[in-house]
């Protein structure tokens, strides 16, 4: 459940319309909703009851500080995959302690910055990132936590491009080679074993594919621990799909109830970096109605938000709804593409939508809270938009929409 729901005819954001915040801050614009986001987050950290854990919201689903913020005064943790999303976490007041650092090409500089303020641990992704880590903490004096992230090849079931433990995947090492790589680690002077990281990919909507990685997970614990190698936690990522459209997803509490049914997971601290679960359904992308451009061989419904906005149509064909912010009563159904100004062809929000619409229309893509304005990008010369967050019957300006000379930033001509 969210917080967008129609009340009287039109749609809102908690307790304000979502056509009057269209007019008042513009569009496109993105639109989220506090209690939604809280919720969503409270649905997975009390989900583990008694069990020792640590909940790293995945920032990359989507890094805007006030929603940073809110997870922090949660007492969040935060799963991160760069220099710039770890100074947006420290930036939001998040704990330098609760932060896990995963990604496959951690530069030195950034490896450098997270020893000295302190995270929790580094995921890492090869024996070469290993050494390096290992080299650098050295240089300062240091000891790295890590955790390995074990490549398990196991199939998600998911689209190809968010499928990330399969044995050809860029992604973690792989469960062969883990328990050499391990007994290494575990004798490199300014490395420190913590756990074991697994994260198999993403929109998963069985739980069939995180059993399979667990069992192997906890396989490789108990080899390790015969070996003297002691885990004190494992973390299994994210990954949990949600529901954009009839997908059955299971909810976190089912995960959890599923996990635990190993009694052996008990044993450790669990760690989870789930991203979209948390933030997808906790908002919405509005645009507005432009044009209606129709033929006898296709309507077109062309708004004024584009794949630079919100790309995951375009990119993994994803469907996401599209509904109007205020329903007209009169008029019919018309069979509309809904497209964007941008020079591309895959620049679409949705095909084939059945909607009562005309030009000057608000239109709200739901389930854009993540993945939305984190994958939104310049293109076409086109300012970002503008992000809100609704409270109750208050509204934020989370992030100001950009202007014209954000566009040029940093660019200079050649000298005369
Ligand atoms: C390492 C890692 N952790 C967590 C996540 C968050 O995944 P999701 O948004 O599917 O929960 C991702 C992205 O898929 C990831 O790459
Ligand atoms: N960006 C993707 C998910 C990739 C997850 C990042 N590891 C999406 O929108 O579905």
């Amino acid at each position: 459940m969210d917080y967008f729901n129609y009340r009287d005819g039109e749609l809102f954001a908690e307790e304000l319309a979502v056509t009057a915040l269209a007019k008042e801050y513009g569009t496109p614009c993105y639109i989220y909703s506090r209690a939604t986001l809280e919720r969503h987050w409270h649905a997975f950290n009390d989900a583990f009851g008694e069990q020792k854990h640590l909940v790293c919201y995945a920032v990359k689903a989507n890094s805007n500080l006030a929603i940073l913020n809110l997870f922090a005064r949660l007492g969040s943790g935060f799963d991160i995959v760069s220099r710039g999303e770890l100074d947006r976490v420290l930036t939001a007041g998040g704990d330098a302690k609760k932060i896990v650092f995963s990604g496959v090409g951690k530069t030195s500089a950034e490896i450098r910055y997270a020893l000295e303020v302190g995270i929790r641990c580094f995921n890492v992704e090869s024996e070469a990132e290993l050494e390096r880590i290992q080299e650098l903490a050295a240089a300062m004096g240091k000891i790295a936590p890590i955790s390995l992230r074990i490549n398990p090849d196991v199939d998600a079931q998911t689209h190809p491009y968010i499928s990330t433990g399969l044995k050809e995947n860029k992604f973690g090492i792989s469960i062969e080679r883990a328990e050499a790589v391990y007994r290494h680690a575990a004798d490199l002077p300014n490395i420190s074993v913590q756990g074991i990281d697994c994260h198999i990919g993403s929109q998963l909507l069985t739980l069939s594919p995180f059993m399979d990685a667990l069992d192997r997970l906890l396989a490789l614990a108990e080899r390790l621990e015969q070996q003297g190698i002691q885990i004190h936690h494992l973390d299994l990522g994210g990954g949990l799909g949600v529901r954009y459209n009839n997908e059955k997803p299971p909810e976190p509490a089912d995960y959890m109830r599923q996990l635990f049914t190993d009694e052996r997971l008990k044993r450790y601290e669990i760690l989870v970096e789930p991203g979209r679960t948390i933030a997808a359904n906790a908002g919405i992308l509005v645009t507005k109605v432009e044009y209606l451009k129709r033929s006898d061989y296709k309507n077109f419904a062309v708004v004024d938000a584009a794949m630079n906005d919100l790309i995951r149509p375009a990119l993994y064909s994803a469907w996401q709804e599209i509904i109007p912010a205020q329903p007209r009563t009169a008029g019919e159904l018309e069979t509309f593409d809904i497209v964007g100004p941008v020079c591309e062809t895959s620049d679409f929000l949705g095909k084939d939508r059945d909607l009562n619409i005309q030009a000057g229309d608000f239109l709200v893509v739901r389930s854009a809270g993540a993945y939305g304005f984190a994958m939104s990008s310049n293109y076409n010369s086109r300012p970002r938009a503008c992000e809100l967050m609704v409270d109750k019957a208050q509204v934020y300006v989370v992030r100001a929409r950009e202007n014209l000379e954000d566009l040029w930033r940093g660019e200079a001509p050649l000298p005369a």
